[in-house]
């Protein structure tokens, strides 16, 4: 498996998931899912940083050819990845949305 395809989150066990334990394989989730959440703020962080350039600048929070292409990024994604595109780009649009409200409340 290249770095690319590597889906494991940056752990350092070598192993196939059919070797571990239950119990190690839920570890394994329980720290991706913190690593999701740690990224979904990161990525919060910095779309605020992007509204509050836009807002200096005189220009709409919204843009709808932005979220475009962040829509087709996550289908592109998806496909490397070959997980299901309408699914990641429905997980998206809830990322793009919770943006939109966080920003709405904070202007
Ligand atoms: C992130 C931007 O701004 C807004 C937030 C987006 C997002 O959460 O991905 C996308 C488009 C914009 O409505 C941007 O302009 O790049």
């Amino acid at each position: 498996m290249t770095q690319e395809q590597s889906t494991d989150g940056g752990s350092t066990d070598d192993r196939e998931p059919g070797e571990m334990s239950l119990e190690e394989l839920r570890e394994e989730i329980r720290s991706i899912d913190r690593e999701i959440v740690e990224l979904i703020a990161q990525r919060t962080y910095v779309a605020d940083a992007i509204a509050q350039v836009k807002a200096d600048e005189g220009l709409p929070t919204t843009d709808e050819q932005q979220e475009q292409q962040v829509m087709e990024r996550a289908a592109d994604n998806a496909a490397r990845f070959d997980v299901d595109e309408s699914r990641v780009k429905a997980v998206f649009r809830e990322l793009i949305e919770l943006n939109k409200e966080y920003q709405r409340e904070n202007r």
